[in-house]
This record gives C-alpha cells, structure tokens and sequence, in this order.
C-alpha cells in the first residue's frame, strides 16, 4: 500500500480490497460448486435413468424382444442424450437409439468406465454402463448411456459468467460503497487535519470541531476540542505571561534608559553629568594622544549664584541654572561638551584646540553672553561667570589632574574678582589646596573660638574726633596662624559659613558696643561689613533688630556697609531689603565706592545714609591723578544725594588734609590706627582726645 496515499484512498482501498478477498474466493468456490452440484446432479439423474431402464429391460432382454427394448430406450427421460445401448450376456448390441454418435458395436470394457460404470470422457461426454441383472443376481447383460454433456457446460459456463458478472458488480458496488463509506471517517478526520492546520496558520485555538458521533471519530473530535481548549487555554496564559513580560520588558527598557539618562544626563539641565563629562573627557584625552592634539577642560561657576539661590528661592536658582545652560550651549560648536557637574558648576570641554588664543575667543564669547540679564520669572538676575582652563598634555595627562587644575584656575578667577578666566598655572595648586584647607577648618573655627574682632576708628574731618569704628574679623589658626579676611571671607562666601559668623560678628559688636557704652564711651556709630549672602537673607532686618534689642543699643548706632555690587546684582530686591533695614533705623553705608557701579540713579532709589570711598582712589589722591578727579566727583555726587562720605586706606597727613579740605566727613586709615584687638581700641575711645596720628596736627 503506498503510505503516502491520502486517508480517503487507503480507506477505499481497503474497503475493496476487504471485498476482493470476501467476493472472489466466494465466486471461485460458488463457481466450482454449481459446476460439481450441475455435474453431480446430472450424472445421478442419468444413473437412475440407466437403473430405471436397465431394470425395464430385464424382460426384453429375457424375452430377447428387442423392440419392447428399443421403446424402453426411446423412452429414456435423459436430456442430451446421445445414445442408448442394450447389450445381451454376450456384450452384442440388442437394441439401441442414437442421436448422432455412433453407438459401440461391442460391449466397452468394464474397467474403461470408472466411478462407479460412469465416466466424464474429454468429449464433453458422459457415459453410463449399467448391468441389467435379474432378480436372481444373473446378468442379462449391460446398458450403455452417452449423454452429451457440451449443453451442459454452455449451460454452467453462463452461470458462471453471470456469476463472475455479479462478482464484478459487488467489488464496484464494493468500490461505490467504499466511496461513500470512507467519508464517515474521513470526512470528520480531514475536517479535524483541516481545522488544526487553519489553527496552525491562524493560532485561532477557539475554534470547534463538531462532534457527530460517539464512536473513535467522536472521542477524536472531543479530544481535539478538550485539546484545542486546553491549549487555547495555555495561549491565554501564556499571551498573558508574555503581556506581563512584554510589560515588564517594557518597564525595564524604559527603567534602564531612565536610569542610563539618570546616570548619565543632569535632570535640571539635561547636559551630560559629572559621570559622563569625565567619560568623554577620558575619550578625548586618548584621540588627542593618538593625534597628538591638544585639548581644553574649563570649569565654570556662576558668580554669587548661592546668594540668588538663597535669596530668590531654590526655583528661582533652577531656572537661572537651566537658562545659563542653555546661553553657555548657545555659545559652543557641535563637537564640544557642556557638562553639569553639579550646583553652578559646568564644565566645557573643547577638542582641538590650536592654542590659548583659540580657548581665549570662546571664553570671551561666554563673558559677553554672560553681560546680558536673565529675567527669571518676574526676577532681572544679573550673574557673570568665572572660568578656569586646563590644558592637555601640558597641565594635566589624566581626567583627574585636568579637572582639579581647571578647578583651581577657576577659584583663581573668583579670587581675582570673578567674571573672568584664569588659564591654570603650577602654583595655583598650593593656593588651591590652601583653600581647601581653610573651608575645612574655617567650620570649627567659631565653635573653637578662633575668630576675634578688631576695631578700626573712623575719625571725624570737623573735630579730628573718633566718631565711630569698624569691626573686623580676625582668624587666629592655632596652627596657620593669622588669617587675613581677604583670604578667609570670600572661602566662608563660598561655603556658605558667613552666615553664622556674619551673625556672630553682629552680635559681638553690638555687645561690645553696649559694653563700651556702659563703661562710659560716648555714643558712636559701629559698623559691620554685611557680605551679599547674608544679605539676601529674608527676615535679616528682624535678626538684627533683635540683636539690638537685646543689647539695648539704638539701631541707628548699627552701621551696615553693603558694597556696590552685592546691591547691583538684583537691584528690586536690595532695594526692598535696604527699605525694612532702612525702616527699623540701621544705618546704611555703601563700602568700596567707586570700584563697581557707581551709578547715580540707583544711589538715589537706595534709601542710603552714607559711602566709603575706596582705599584704592585715597592712595593717590593729593597727587592730582585721575583717583583725585574720581574723589572730588565722588564727594560732590554725595553732597548733592546728602550723603555722608567716608574716606577708607587715609595712611597720609597730605591724604587727610586734601579730603579734608574738600568736605570728606570722616576717615579711615593707618594713619590712625590699624584694626586692633578691643582691649586697644576701648582706652582710646574712652580718652576725650584728638585721635592717634591727629594728636601732632593739632598740636
Ligand atoms: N563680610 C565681612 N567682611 C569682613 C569682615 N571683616 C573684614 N572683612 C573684609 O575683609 C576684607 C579685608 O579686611 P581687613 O584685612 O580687615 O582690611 C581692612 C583694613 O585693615 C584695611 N585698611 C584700613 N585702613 C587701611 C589703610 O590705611 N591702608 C590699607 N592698606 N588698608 C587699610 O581695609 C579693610 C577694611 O576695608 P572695608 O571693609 O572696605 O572698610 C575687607 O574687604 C573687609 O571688608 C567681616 O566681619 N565681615
């Protein structure tokens, strides 16, 4: 059987085949019964005929009449017979009848006639010799019968053709049956092949097979249908396994992007952060070594940022930091990276660098931009920017030893007055680590009781009188010694120290005031030296008052010195804060005059009492240089604003006498005293005398 063939041909075929071996062998022995039943019936019939005859003939033949005996030959009831012989004893024919054969002329032998006196000779011819006996066993002699038996076999050959015809007519019938047959199995299997291979192309596992039958085909169908429910079942589950996972996948993709954004960009800004600026400082440092080209690392850091940070809001200061990205990113080419490194803090990194010049234009560039305001909100922010530069290979080989030289370079620029760049120098590095150190200790020197106030007199013009005195800092380091303000005031701006001691230097002050008072100094004015961090601080107006509340002194005896630029920055909001100090009777002085703003129009918004003018115009001021222009303008822009002038740095007689002579109010200065420890200053200012480097002029 060919294997291959489809269920529907091997179910015909064995249908037919079944049949084929049911109806032929059927045939074949139905054919070889009818032949042996139709010769075994003649033969019989022909037998009792002889015996019928042969027994009818005992007479003729006794009687030797053979007429009697040829009638009871011609009577002989045998279809197809051929001839019909009595012989006497003697084996002599006595009488016969005969179709066409010729009848024997003498008796055949006995022994040629088998079974039983009848042979079924070659000739289609069945011979029969019978012996005629009388009743005492004597033989009278034989009767012999040739019947044809040629119609016989037309007559069985029709049968079995007719036979072999409803044989064939079975195995087609067969054959039809099969056809049909085989659909009620087939058909439900095939239609089970079709729908699991529609299942297989559709992953359709709802689909249904009908079940119309209870047999193996139904069980089939059942099993299908448990089957495809089953695994329809496992599909939900595993779609939703899958879902869960796709969704999980999802979330993770989404989490490690998120978290590779996380570890690689600033929120604020969305620039490249630490963690990435030195990755691609890294990738830069290995093409410039292989190129041999040099590279650019350059910190920058928004000037008084933590003063508009504390004093506008953290909001306020995101949203400077986010637009001073953005000018910074204006500024650049595509190549190079803005990083964020954290607070104001970026850094650039410029690849390909020819030389200085070639950074220099960049950061002339960023300078400028930097010029212009922000309008943050409802807020005009003014900040500048300080750069520091390193370059590879020459200041630094490794990310490291850049950034810290670009950092140094960077407080070098703060320290030289900011908004502006400082290319890295080797000796910045001990500064730089100088620097660290003190914000270190700078932290602990309150609680250790490091810092102490000086006294330094202001001298009155009209009488040469003390009429007040300045307080400032001293840092007596157990180990670095004495630290000069100049160093340690902008490190405690820096990091944000100068408030506490901002307010410690108030309250020591105040006291000391109250203290002198009691002691018998005459009223005077103490000033104190308010750094722009602490001014920006809210409600620093109530913590003064309540200073001077506490000690009793009048607030007006407070003189607070503000410098130009800590005003200038934001101008709305030094202006309300100096009208609550202004309010609760402080008096306010602009420190440093002249070396920032100076602008008139803003000196007349600020509720203001007084200015200092700048130690650096009084060195050479008698010396009709362009500082005694500055000077005389600065003094006559005060006499028309009435405000009251001080003059800071006087360490001349000539200084004095010239300031003097032009209606400067008071004085300041080596030439009368130094800063000193209180336990200096309090006899001086108990002595009712001219002051110190003013006791000879008088005289
Ligand atoms: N925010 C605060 N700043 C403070 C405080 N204490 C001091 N400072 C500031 O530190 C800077 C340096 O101060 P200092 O070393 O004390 O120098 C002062 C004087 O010594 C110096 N001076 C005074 N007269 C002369 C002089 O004739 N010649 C000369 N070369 N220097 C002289 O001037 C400084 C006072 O300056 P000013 O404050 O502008 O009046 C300095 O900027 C201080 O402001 C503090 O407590 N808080």
């Amino acid at each position: 059987m060919n294997w291959r063939a489809s269920l529907r041909e091997k179910l015909i075929t064995i249908i037919v085949l079944t049949c084929l071996f049911a109806i032929v062998p059927g045939m074949l022995a139905a054919g070889f019964y009818l032949r042996s039943q139709t010769i075994d019936n003649l033969v019989e019939n022909v037998r009792a005929q002889a015996r019928l005859m042969a027994l009818y003939s005992e007479v003729p033949l006794s009687f030797e009449d053979n007429n009697v005996a040829r009638d009871i030959l011609r009577k002989a009831q045998i279809d197809h017979l051929q001839a019909a012989v009595l012989f006497d004893s003697n084996g002599q024919p006595f009488a016969s009848v005969s179709e066409s054969r010729n009848t024997p002329a003498t008796l055949p032998s006995i022994e040629v006639l088998r079974r039983d006196h009848v042979i079924l000779t070659d000739e289609d011819a069945l011979l029969v010799l019978e012996p005629v006996t009388r009743q005492d066993g004597l033989v009278l002699g034989h009767l012999y019968i040739d019947v044809d038996l040629a119609p016989t076999y037309r007559q069985l050959q029709q049968s079995l053709l007719a036979l072999s015809a409803i044989g064939v007519l079975l195995i087609l019938f067969s054959w039809l049956l099969a056809l049909r047959l085989q659909r009620y199995v087939s058909k439900p299997i095939l239609h089970l092949a079709t729908l699991a291979s529609a299942v297989s192309k559709n992953d359709d596992f709802g689909v249904r097979a009908p079940v119309a039958s209870e047999d193996e085909i139904g069980t089939l169908a059942r099993s299908f249908n448990h089957m495809m429910s089953v695994i329809g079942e496992r599909e939900r589950a595993r779609d939703i396994a899958v879902n869960a996972l796709q969704d999980s996948n999802d979330r993770l993709e989404l989490a490690v992007k998120e978290l590779h954004v996380l570890a690689n960009f600033d929120a604020l800004t969305e620039l490249p952060n630490r963690a990435l600026c030195m990755d691609r400082i890294s990738s830069a440092l290995l093409r410039a070594s292989r190129e041999k080209k040099q590279v650019a690392v350059i910190f920058l850091d928004l000037d008084h940022f933590k003063e508009v940070n504390d004093s506008l809001g953290h909001g306020i200061g995101d949203q400077l930091l986010k637009m001073a990205a953005q000018r910074l990113a204006e500024c650049l080419r595509p190549g190079d990276t803005l990083a964020r490194l954290g607070g104001d803090e970026f850094v650039l990194l410029l690849e390909e660098i020819k030389d200085e010049l070639n950074v220099s234009a960049v950061l002339n560039k960023l300078l400028s931009e930097f010029a212009r305001t922000f309008t943050v909100g409802d807020y005009v922010v003014s900040t500048t920017i300080s750069i520091g530069i390193a370059i590879y290979p020459s200041d630094g080989r490794d990310v490291h030893t850049l950034m810290r030289n670009a950092d140094t370079a960077m407080y070098k620029a703060k320290e030289l007055g900011r908004n502006t760049y400082q290319f890295y120098q080797p000796e910045m590095n001990a500064k730089s680590l100088r620097r660290l150190s003190l914000a270190t200790e700078l932290r602990d020197a309150l609680e250790r009781d490091q810092l102490e106030l000086y006294f330094q007199p202001f001298i009155d013009t009209v009488y040469g009188q003390i009429c007040g005195v300045e307080a400032l800092l001293r840092w007596h380091h157990p180990i670095m010694g004495s630290v000069s303000p100049i160093e340690f005031i902008p490190i405690a701006e820096n990091t944000g120290m100068i408030v506490p001691i901002g307010q410690w230097v108030i309250e020591q002050s105040v006291k000391r005031y109250a203290e002198w008072r009691r002691k018998g100094v005459k009223p005077l004015r103490i000033a104190v030296n308010i750094s722009a961090v602490q001014f920006r601080q809210v409600d620093l107006a109530e913590q003064i008052l309540r200073v001077t509340n506490q000690y009793g002194v009048p607030p007006s005896a407070l003189e607070l010195e503000l410098t130009e630029s800590l005003l200038m920055r934001d101008v709305e909001s030094a202006t309300a804060q100096l009208r609550r100090l202004k309010a609760l009777g402080f008096t306010l002085v602009i420190d440093d005059f002249g070396t920032g703003y100076s602008s008139l129009s803003y000196l007349r918004r600020f509720p203001l009492d007084g200015l200092k003018i700048d130690r650096s115009f009084i060195a050479e001021v008698n010396r009709n240089t362009d500082d005694t222009a500055i000077t005389l303008a600065i003094l006559s822009m005060a006499r028309s604003l009435r405000l009251h002038v001080t003059a800071e740095g006087v360490e001349t007689r000539e200084q004095y006498e010239f300031l003097t002579r032009h209606g400067c109010h008071e004085t300041q200065g080596y030439l009368f005293s130094p800063p000193i420890p209180e336990a200096q200053i309090l006899p001086m200012l108990l002595q009712d005398k001219p002051a110190p480097g003013l006791q000879e002029i008088s005289q």
